[in-house]
């Protein structure tokens, strides 16, 4: 974890990176490296500053009472961690979008600007958001130049994580520095008096804007193509780790004890600020204190890798726990700052320790496969602890408060809640220390001291330890004296591999797995055989180096766990203490024999050679004393003070058991330890295979769904346009066709006004003539046509005075805007004045009124025919002849009455209403 709260793990990139190993790019890439250091260097160091610059802020913006100033650092801190924990996905795809120099010198230039806004603003709201700004620019920043790192040198990752780290105490001192130069020029500058941090946060934006522009320097490799990163969210690390790791116990133990010292770590983050505070060390005593515990810290994880091998990473791991709580207690209880500081080296010491062995431990315990995810959800879940105690210790604090004991009038002790929570955190870091001491425990035959005094007295070549096991399987090797109940404990244990651990088990033995072995076991154990010492040796060397060869590797090379009776201890027990030849030699010539191959574990069954004696003698299957069995029992004693003395120089691959217990109980010890060793069984990987295909197949499946659910509604959207655009289309369409249609009515109208006037014209020259030559009275009523159904024509009067008709006046039509001469009508020969007009047979489909309905009765026409086509079509509705005017009564109007506005009649007449009716 960084400042930034951003694991390296949480980051899982294809490439190089994994493997650690260095290729031919790391040669290239050295040199620019050793560029970009600088850039990381001051943004590392502007983070550091700027965090506790921060956490200073809050307990001075805060400025109340102890529970306040208490809440308010915790509030940054957990802020701070805040988008770490939530954002880490989403940060680290913007940042692979971005050009990696691009994001790193943004995410500077921006933190520069946030930080200068915390004094400028002097709000704690303003604190609050400018911290959560500067955690997630951070994260952008550790996306960008991580991913830079690990394509730039990935051997170089080790040096990343030491400037990233390093800078850490380097930025506590001049915090530190800082707040006390602020104290002297607090005289001359008056503001610099109420608000000491300030000096902090412009340097921190200094170091950030330094920053930025070293980089815009530095090289920074951009995308290879086809490079790309996986970024997984805490909580599917966490779900899924969790499951890994529950499966195997020792990575349980490691990964709880590791949690706790985190815990441990984040309530002093949280507190240390009141807890110096109290102590009347103000700021810089605050820097001191950081400084101190990282500066353990680095000792710590550098010591960690340098610790004797004969002392069991297992037990080390618990113990540096239970020191670092011991330490922390120590704190806790002496309240002076100079203790304080020197007590925080001790426990950062001890931190580094447990996190470096730890770290060590959880990858030798899971699988290869696992480990990239089991180390995701390390830091996944150390995020989520330290985010939980960040916000929980300073309540914590709060709620105990400040106290003063006081003993005499004059002797007072004031305890605060801060020391109180160190103390609450001291015991659980204790606990957790013991519950990892004895449940990973390597050693149980052999007391704490017992493993120190061995350590220390240790003389002379231990037998060479396992390099790196570049096996798949699992190589376990059960050694003691003769009837110890090795091949009983080898049968149970391979039984319960196999059957209950899922795993492919290979049971031998030496001497004679093989068939030349069993050629060689004749020769060496059969009581007529004349061997000298050393040829008994080399005949074990050499059965030893063909079993190894035929067998015993094979076996491992598939990944299976293979359990021998009896390896190389025998030889230096039998031959190097029994036959009293050099134990050192004797184990050379093993080494050499077997290409240096080490038992992950080693299960020495220890028991007095008496009663392994008795047990021979009552074996009835056994035949007899061997050559060697029948020895005196000197020999069996030496042999088995040999064996002990081996278990002791190697303790953390050994596990030495009291074989004179029942057979049952030596088997429960074994199969506890031999748990520790063993990697997801082929059977296990299968199933959290299967789970985790499952889940990815379930995802897919929901990701499919969601796509064509998408999809569909794209669709759906694309289908409505389309349609609205159509009915926009046709209802344009309509609009012309009515529009086109009405000036054709309206120009059929001008004609038929025409040929009416014409024709009138000619009625009236006609009627002239025709009165000037009758000139008698016209007695007959003339029946004026009626033009139309329901149109009464009055009669006209005649002269009073003449008795003539009186010159005809055109016909007054009722409705002008409704009259529809027809095609004949126009074109008519000059009527018989004498016949009466013929009234054209109404339409059946027409039917008029006035506009005043009232006054005008409506004549029965026939009734419109309903359209049997629910569809209406106004096109073809205005398609009826123009002069199917209709005006319906209201409640007779539907949504097929259209009311169009008539350019003829609106404004002045109003609207013309028509229905158009659909002719089917
Ligand atoms: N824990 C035990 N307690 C009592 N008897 C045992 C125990 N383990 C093994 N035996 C018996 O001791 C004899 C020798 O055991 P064995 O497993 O053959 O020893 P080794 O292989 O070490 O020579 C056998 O008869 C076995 O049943
Ligand atoms: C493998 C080995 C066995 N031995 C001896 C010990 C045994 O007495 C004998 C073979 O033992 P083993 O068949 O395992 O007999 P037991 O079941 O009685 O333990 O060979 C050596 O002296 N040196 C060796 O390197």
């Amino acid at each position: 974890m960084t400042a930034s709260g951003q694991h390296e793990n949480g980051r899982r990139e294809a490439g190089p990176s994994h493997t650690g190993v260095p290729d031919q790019h790391h040669d290239v890439a050295a040199g620019p490296f050793r560029r970009f250091r600088p850039a990381l260097g001051a943004s590392s160091f502007a983070d550091w500053l700027g965090l506790l610059a921060v956490i200073a802020s809050a307990a001075t913006l805060a400025d109340g009472s102890y529970a306040k100033t208490n809440l308010a650092v915790a509030g940054v801190l957990a802020l701070r961690l805040v988008p770490a924990v939530l954002l880490g996905p989403v940060v680290g795809a913007l940042a692979d979008r971005m050009n990696r120099k691009v994001g790193m010198i943004a995410a500077d230039v921006l933190r520069a600007a946030v930080i200068v806004t915390v004094p400028l603003l002097g709000s704690l709201t303003w604190l609050y958001v400018a911290t959560v700004l500067l955690g997630a620019l951070a994260l952008l920043w550790t996306s960008a130049a991580g991913a830079a790192v690990a394509a730039l040198a990935p051997a170089d990752r080790r040096r990343y994580l030491a400037i990233t780290y390093g800078t850490a105490p380097v930025a506590a001192l001049v915090f530190s520095a800082l707040s006390l130069l602020s104290g002297v020029l607090d005289n001359a500058v008056a503001t610099l008096g109420t608000h000491p941090v300030d000096l902090a946060l412009y340097a921190c934006a200094l170091a950030f804007a330094v920053s930025a522009g070293l980089a815009s320097r530095a090289p920074v490799p951009g995308r290879r193509p086809g490079e790309s990163a996986e970024h997984e969210s805490v909580i599917r690390s966490i779900t899924t780790g969790r499951q890994l790791i529950s499966s195997v116990p020792v990575a349980r133990g490691l990964v709880t004890g590791m949690l706790g010292a985190f815990a441990a770590a984040g309530f002093v983050l949280g507190l240390s600020q009141t807890y110096v505070h109290d102590l009347g060390a103000g700021q810089p005593g605050y820097g001191v204190l950081f400084a101190a515990v990282f500066l353990g810290l680095a000792l710590g994880l550098a010591a960690g890798s340098r610790l004797p091998d004969g002392l069991s990473p297992f037990r080390l791991f618990g113990l540096s726990l239970i020191t670092a709580g011991l330490f922390l207690a120590a704190i806790a209880l002496i309240p002076n700052m100079v203790m304080a500081a020197l007590l925080a080296v001790g426990l950062g010491a001890c931190g580094g320790v447990a996190w470096n062995t730890g770290h060590t431990l959880l990858g030798l315990a899971v699988d290869d496969s696992v480990r990239s995810r089991t180390f995701s959800f390390l830091a996944a879940a150390s995020r989520v602890v330290l985010l939980l105690v960040l916000a929980l210790g300073p309540v914590l604090a709060a709620v105990i408060g400040r106290h003063t004991i006081h003993f005499t009038d004059s002797r007072t002790l004031s305890y605060n809640g801060a020391a109180f929570v160190f103390l609450i955190a001291a015991v659980l870091v204790v606990a957790l220390g013991l519950a990892a001491y004895r449940r990973l425990d390597d050693r149980p035959g052999t007391g704490l001291l017992q493993e120190l005094r061995a350590l220390r007295s240790s003389r002379g070549p231990r037998p060479a330890d396992a390099p790196r096991p570049t096996y798949p399987g699992v190589f376990v090797a059960l050694e003691g004296g003769d009837g110890s109940g090795k091949s009983t404990q080898a049968r149970l244990l391979g039984d319960w591999l196999r059957s209950d651990q899922g795993h492919d088990v290979v049971l031998t033995r030496e001497p004679g797995a093989t068939p030349a072995g069993v050629r060689l076991r004749e020769v060496l154990l059969s009581n007529g055989s004349d061997l000298g010492n050393r040829a008994e040796a080399l005949l074990f060397a050499a059965d030893r180096a063909h079993h190894v060869e035929a067998v015993v590797r094979p076996a491992l090379e598939r990944g299976a766990i293979v359990v021998t009776d009896r390896y190389i201890d025998s030889s230096v027990a039998y031959q190097g203490a029994g036959r009293e030849l050099d134990g050192d030699e004797v184990l050379r010539l093993s080494q050499w024999a077997t290409d240096d191959l080490v038992p992950a574990l080693t299960v020495l069954l220890d028991v007095d050679p008496v009663i392994s004696k008795v047990r021979r003698a009552r074996d009835a299957s056994r035949g007899g004393e061997d050559r060697l069995e029948s020895l005196a029992d000197d020999f069996h004693d030496r042999v088995r003070a040999e064996f002990l003395a081996l278990a002791r120089r190697a303790p953390h691959r050994y596990l030495v058991v009291d074989a004179g217990l029942g057979a049952d109980q030596v088997q429960q010890l074994i199969r506890e330890r031999v748990r520790q060793v063993l990697p997801v069984s082929a059977r296990r990987r299968a199933e959290l295979n299967e789970r985790l295909a499952d889940e990815d197949q379930s995802r897919e499946r929901r990701a499919s769904a969601e796509a064509e659910v998408l999809r569909m509604d794209a669709d759906l959207r694309r289908r409505r346009v389309e349609e609205a655009r159509e009915r926009e289309e046709s209802r344009r369409r309509a609009r012309d066709e009515a529009e086109r249609q009405l000036q054709e009515e309206a120009e059929r109208e001008l004609r038929a006004q025409e040929s009416r006037r014409n024709r009138e014209e000619v009625d009236r020259r006609a009627s002239e003539a025709a009165a000037a030559a009758t000139l008698g009275p016209v007695t007959e009523p003339v029946q004026m046509p009626g033009r139309y159904p329901g149109h009464r024509v009055a009669e006209p009067p005649t002269d009073p005075l003449t008795g003539h008709l009186p010159v005809q006046e055109p016909v007054q039509e009722p409705i002008q805007e409704s009259f529809e001469p027809q095609e004949q009508d126009l074109w008519a020969p000059p009527a018989d004045l004498t016949q009466p007009v013929q009234t054209p047979q109404a339409q059946p489909y027409e039917t008029f009124e006035s506009y005043e309905g009232e006054t005008n009765p409506v004549p029965q026409g026939p009734p419109p025919s309903e359209p049997s086509d629910p569809q209406y079509q106004p096109e073809q509705d205005l398609q009826a002849p123009p002069h199917t005017v209709y005006l319906p009564d209201d409640d007779q109007a539907d949504d097929r009455t259209i009311v169009l506005l008539d350019s003829e009649n609106s404004p002045e007449t109003g609207p013309l209403r028509r229905r158009g009716r659909r002719q089917t």
